[in-house]
């Protein structure tokens, strides 16, 4: 007889309760991590497979995407113990409970890729165009892209960060340079600029490059990758039809191989710490495809208050980036956005940065109306500018710097 207790990443829709690391290790110790995985599927509810040398996933039955692994190896990264005097000096404290404020949950206005086909194309489109400058947000359904690609490239995430963190920080992990994988802040003064999140940030072009000995990252990453590519481009062209810029803009000037794709992983945060998963921000690209798992903290500027994204894993967030708010000439807009991490539960996203080449010119589309408001620039000028800004005063200043 063995007793249950609850993981501290027990995933709130998953009513099985399973025992904690230490536990576990126990467990192995007396029997096997075979033995130990029987064990865990015995009360019939879920099943329990030995995955790696040191971990288990455990799969509620009948639902696939409901999974979740325990690790004997630490898999966090050491927020508190790397930055002691952030975490546990009053003075460097956030101490700031507005820091959280959140006027209300909102849902992001809907566009529906099927209507497409019985609207009218204009009357269609606008209704696209009036989210994107109204909220810089918007979701789509009926993209295209099958539930169970999202399904396996979160799978594939989860085996990915739930690697021991001495491993996810090696030098070469996956193939992937030394600066891809991101956690913490190291640059941090104070709780406030700190990131409570790990990351792989991978440009499109090294997908093919991924490996690693125990999983398989590279056919779920680079199918969606493929997939969101296509969405990325469909939708920008939509956008630029509005505006009138030339439909090929995007095809000329963006290079399957141009874009990044960021996988999140948010791992719970003591409700203690006044600190983000990831602090505000606007994306330095045209558009990002979000998808979210159901935990939900994503948040957004609207209005200059701040509003909670209600979390819908059966769509995909849509963004307006940096480079489209140029192009556009403001009139849509890159809007801050960032996100609160859940007190107990683990929280999952991918991020699909739709980008042009570093040498890809961004000009704003002027009318009689409104003259340009940006100076033309460079992909290339555009992201040196962000890292000089970074490097002086931690901050990315981002389109403003571009004002004329
Ligand atoms: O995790 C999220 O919901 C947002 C991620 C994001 O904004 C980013 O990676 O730039
Ligand atoms: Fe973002």
């Amino acid at each position: 007889m063995f007793h249950l207790l609850v993981s501290r990443k027990l995933n709130p829709e998953f009513c099985l309760e399973v025992p904690t690391r230490t536990c576990l290790n126990a467990y192995v110790k007396a029997m096997s991590l075979q033995k130990t995985a029987q064990m865990l599927a015995y009360e019939g509810v879920c099943q329990a497979y030995v995955f790696g040398p040191r971990s288990i996933l455990i799969q509620q039955m009948g639902f696939t995407n409901l999974c979740f692994f325990i690790s004997m190896d630490d898999i966090e990264p050491p927020f508190e113990e790397t930055y002691p005097t952030l975490f546990h000096n009053s003075t460097a404290r956030a101490n700031d409970k507005t820091l959280f404020a959140v006027d209300k949950e909102c849902e992001l206005p809907l566009i529906d890729l099927a209507r497409l086909n019985f609207w009218s194309f204009d009357q269609w489109i606008e209704e696209m165009a009036e989210a994107a400058s109204q909220w810089g947000f918007f979701q789509v359904m009926n993209h295209g892209i099958p539930q169970k690609v999202f399904e396996s490239m979160r799978k594939e995430q989860m085996k990915i960060f739930h690697q021991p963190f001495r491993k996810k920080s090696e030098q070469n992990f996956m193939n992937l340079s030394a600066d891809s994988y991101r956690w913490g802040n190291p640059k941090a003064t104070s709780l406030r600029q700190f990131l409570w999140s790990e990351a792989f940030h991978i440009p499109v072009a090294d997908i093919s490059k991924l490996e690693d000995e125990s999983i398989n990252p590279r056919s779920s990453i680079g199918l969606f990758a493929t997939k969101a590519a296509n969405l990325a481009e469909r939708l920008a062209e939509y956008l630029a039809h509005n505006l009138r810029i030339k439909s090929s803009y995007f095809r000329d000037n963006c290079l399957p191989s141009s874009s990044y794709l960021r996988m999140n992983r948010y791992p719970p945060c003591p409700p203690s710490f006044e600190v983000l998963g990831l602090i505000p921000h606007t994306d330095s690209d045209f558009l990002t495809l979000l998808y979210q798992d159901h935990v939900g903290g994503l948040q957004l500027k609207k209005d200059g208050r701040w509003l909670s994204v209600k979390p819908n894993p059966d769509v995909l967030i849509v963004n307006v980036g940096d480079l489209f708010q140029a192009l556009s000439n403001g009139v849509y807009k890159s809007v801050e956005h960032r996100v609160v991490s859940h007190p107990k539960v683990e929280r999952y996203s991918v991020a699909y940065f739709y980008c042009p080449s570093y040498e890809a010119v961004i000009e704003s589309t002027e009318n009689i109306i409104k003259p340009a408001i940006y100076r033309k620039f460079s992909f290339r000028e555009y992201k040196q500018q962000i890292q000089e800004d970074v490097r002086a005063t931690g901050n990315k200043v981002g389109l403003s710097r571009f004002l004329l």
